[in-house]
């Protein structure tokens, strides 16, 4: 039986409170802070290590996090998600996305479906679409092969699938796997669809519209923009459009496209990057067997999420040391600084995965909560970052802990050698002394120059981006968020929160408004 309890209900929850807080700066200083890097260290798979050492923990820490890992039961929550129990309560819906790369537990069957194998027959489908295409067997009216593919979708529609493309399109042009370029429609504005549509060549284009819903209002308007171009363009839409949809919206049955692919309501959208949402796009402009390793990473971490020995588990332990940060040291916000260009999108996706998941002011039964919850989370690439916000980061009132990732190789492979090192090493350089720099901080007479350190980080070091290692990320930060949102008995799986809004533009734009929002339209000219 799964107890879920609030964690201020939580014996060890109390026993965390009192442990003696670690002082960073100091655990992290002289040979003590050499060892604790050498040994907080865990594999997440091959290639990829979590490292720990500059966080505020340490074994007294650790232990209290194991027991309250136990008393919150989380590895049991996790098993009884992959084994198909209602875990979306708002929605009354399973929770299957980590089934679309592997199957972790018994065989799921909803809705008179074995879901692993409806996710695996979309992915061939999907492979076998993307082949035809390449081979140009599949092609525009005129016969001639498609070049770009551009995904109108919008949320987790839109981050995801954006991010991992950005972060393996160099990675797949050096390694012979680059099929076509991608672009991303998502927002509203005209602009950003016009935009799109100017630097493209519409003729020889392909259109994802991927909507789980199939009702989202901006998905639904970029899709009637992008038709009227084609259509002025002389082009038949459905000969130029594929959809990507659950099997019960309205665009599923529709003649407008040339295929459909399906996920379902089973995957939530900012948990749709490994379904067919981020496999069509991925598929098409790198080929099959490049999402095939891409889940294949993923599927690693989630088996590794499974372990119960926390010290073994980098996703759980990542989720509590955030929880001990946001509830007991009472940080507000985390930073996700990736030390890679290729994954600037990637802090975008995680700010939706992460704060829509569990930006939550109830449990799970509805009930309002004591305690706080899901942090701000924002970042930039490494080393942009250091010379924007790292100011504030370094030497501001709030302490704000840190998420780097970096890898010890790029992905293109042109580097130069400046002043005795390559720009490779120069991005990596940065990263070590900003830990340190965080962690020890610099005592100096002159308190404007004084760095009082003490500002917890960890580090996610791989060997280099590829798709493999990129799938592991992701399924690391889905875990982590997964488990988070456990701790804090909510729902991670709806997004009631982003209803209201929509509601009162609907209004606007049916000019059914008073009070401000008549003259916040009025002054908007709508
Ligand atoms: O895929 P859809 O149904 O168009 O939804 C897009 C996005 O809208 C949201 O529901 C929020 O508005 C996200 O959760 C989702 O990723």
């Amino acid at each position: 039986m799964l107890n879920w309890k609030n964690l201020d209900t939580l014996a060890s929850y109390e026993e965390l409170k009192k442990v003696e807080p670690v002082n960073v700066a100091e655990v992290m200083s002289g040979e003590n802070g050499a060892e604790r890097v050498k040994n907080y260290s865990i594999p997440m798979m091959d290639g990829l290590t979590y490292n720990y050492a500059a966080k505020a923990v340490d074994e007294k820490v650790l232990a209290a996090l194991a027991k309250l890992a136990e008393e919150a039961q989380l590895i049991e929550k996790y098993e009884s998600l992959y084994n198909g129990a209602v875990i979306n309560t708002g929605e009354k819906r399973l929770v299957l996305h980590q089934l679309t790369r592997g199957q972790l537990g018994n065989d799921v069957v909803a809705d008179g479906v074995n879901k692993r194998d409806f996710y695996v027959s979309q992915q061939e489908r999907i492979a076998d679409f993307a082949n035809k295409v390449h081979a140009g067997e599949i092609t525009n009216a005129a016969g001639e092969k498609f070049t770009t593919v551009v995904q109108i979708g919008i949320g987790g529609s839109d981050l995801g699938p954006r991010a991992m493309y950005l972060a393996l399109e160099n990675w797949a042009k050096v390694n012979n796997k680059f099929k076509m370029e991608a672009k991303f429609i998502s927002n509203v504005d005209p602009d950003d669809a016009a935009a799109v549509l100017n630097s493209i060549d519409v003729a020889h284009s392909i259109f994802i519209l991927v909507s789980k819903s199939g009702t989202t209002l901006e998905t639904l308007t970029n899709e009637s923009f992008v038709k009227d171009a084609l259509a002025k363009a002389g082009l038949d839409a459905s000969k130029h459009m594929i959809a990507v949809t659950s099997e019960t919206s309205p665009l599923a049955k529709s003649d407008d496209y040339l295929a459909a692919f399906f996920m379902d309501d089973y995957i939530g959208g900012r948990y749709s990057s490994s379904s067919a949402v981020g496999g069509a796009v991925l598929s098409l402009a790198f080929g099959p067997d490049v999402f095939a390793e891409f889940l294949a990473g993923a599927a690693e971490v989630d088996k590794t999420a499974t372990n119960k020995d926390l010290l073994k588990n980098p996703e759980m332990l990542d989720a509590l040391i955030g929880v001990y940060e946001r509830n007991v040291l009472g940080y507000p916000s985390t930073a996700v600084l990736p030390y890679s260009q290729a994954l600037s999108r990637f802090p975008a996706h995680l700010q939706q995965l992460d704060m829509e998941s569990n930006g939550k002011s109830v449990n799970r039964f509805g009930e309002p909560v004591d305690y706080v919850t899901g942090p701000v989370i924002f970042g930039e690439p490494g080393t942009n970052g250091q010379h924007s916000f790292y100011q504030l980061l370094h030497q501001g009132t709030d302490i704000v802990p840190l998420q780097f990732i970096g890898f010890k190789n790029n992905q293109i492979g042109t580097d130069v050698v400046i002043q005795d090192s390559t720009s490779q090493q120069k991005l990596c350089a940065n990263v070590a002394a900003q830990i340190v720099a965080f962690a020890c901080g610099k005592a100096d007479e002159n308190r404007n120059k004084n760095f009082e350190g003490g500002r917890p980080s960890s580090i996610i070091i791989g060997e280099q981006l590829t798709p493999k290692t990129l799938g592991a990320l992701l399924a690391h930060f889905e875990n982590k968020v997964m488990f988070q949102g456990f701790v804090w008995n909510v729902n991670s799986f709806d997004q009631e929160g982003v209803q209201l809004g929509k509601v009162l533009a609907k209004r606007v734009l049916a000019h059914e408004t008073d009070g401000a929002l008549k003259v916040y339209s009025d002054l908007l000219n709508i």
